[in-house]
């Protein structure tokens, strides 16, 4: 990717994390202040249960509020996100938000996950069949998915609504899934640029929406609202497996974790 290194503006690619807006609803910068920031590492987390980092390879990040995150969202909060690596590849991530405010607050929030695929042309998605979606090309108009498998031959920029908590994102060409499993997360962002929008976006190259699709588990139609030292979770977990496992490995009904 032609990504720009440069602080403070996002990195193009990996997942950020889209938090506490998402998109251009709100009066913050898109996608929220938290993929610009500078997390700390996490020295002392509170627990979680056993089973999220059992064998796995994890660390634990940290972010707080500064001054000026303040004055344009005045909500004090701590953001704890463990990054877990299993030894078979599997990614999870976790991220609890706790609000240490007085007050209740609200926030969208989305793992704003960038996929490596073959050819787009070849990829379906699996799961978001028959459901409910807003269309961001559309002034978030919404509609009705049909039946089929979602497939790319333009721009697609969509909030899909109450979604399972498992979706497969098939490459037809090499063969492998990708399977997200989520929780707490009941949407999920389906975005290409297309063409046209490649070319306009400095950091991004002309051809490169072919070889990528971002699908993210996400909380937007519905935001997050916790009360004085509530505490959120909205788990992530990325899986990839040759696509022949995938009919006995893909069930979208059973529960994300
Ligand atoms: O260029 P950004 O800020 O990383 O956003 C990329 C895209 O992210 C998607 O999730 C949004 O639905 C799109 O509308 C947006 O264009």
């Amino acid at each position: 990717m032609q990504a720009i290194f440069k602080p403070p503006k996002a990195i193009r690619g990996g997942i950020p994390i889209c938090f506490p807006q998402f998109g251009n609803c709100g009066s913050l910068e898109q996608h929220g202040f938290a993929r610009n920031k500078i997390w700390v590492i996490d020295e002392n987390p509170p627990p979680l249960p056993p089973n999220d980092s059992n064998g796995k390879a994890f660390i634990d990040l940290l972010l707080k509020p500064s001054e000026e995150d303040l004055k344009g969202w005045p909500h004090s909060f701590e953001f704890r996100l463990r990054v877990s690596l299993a030894a078979n590849g599997d990614l999870s991530m976790i991220s609890r938000v706790r609000n240490i405010n007085g007050k209740p607050f609200t926030y969208s929030f989305a793992y704003h996950t960038y996929l490596s695929v073959s050819d787009i042309s070849e990829v379906r998605i699996e799961g978001l069949e028959t459901l409910d979606y807003l269309d961001n090309l559309c002034q978030k108009e919404r509609f009705t998915e049909q039946g089929d498998a979602i497939t790319f031959e333009s721009e697609v920029d969509r909030v899909y609504l109450s979604t399972p908590n498992v979706i497969a994102v098939l490459d037809h060409e090499k063969k492998r899934t990708f399977v997200i499993k989520k929780e707490g997360l009941p949407d999920v962002v389906v975005w290409n640029p297309w063409d046209k929008k490649s070319k306009a976006m400095a950091d991004f190259g002309d051809e490169e929406y072919k070889y990528m699709l971002c699908v993210d588990g996400a909380a937007i139609e519905k935001p997050i609202t916790i009360k004085p030292g509530e505490e959120w979770t909205g788990r992530l977990e990325l899986s990839v497996v040759p696509s022949s496992y995938c009919s006995e490995y893909f069930d979208p009904h059973q529960r994300g974790f």
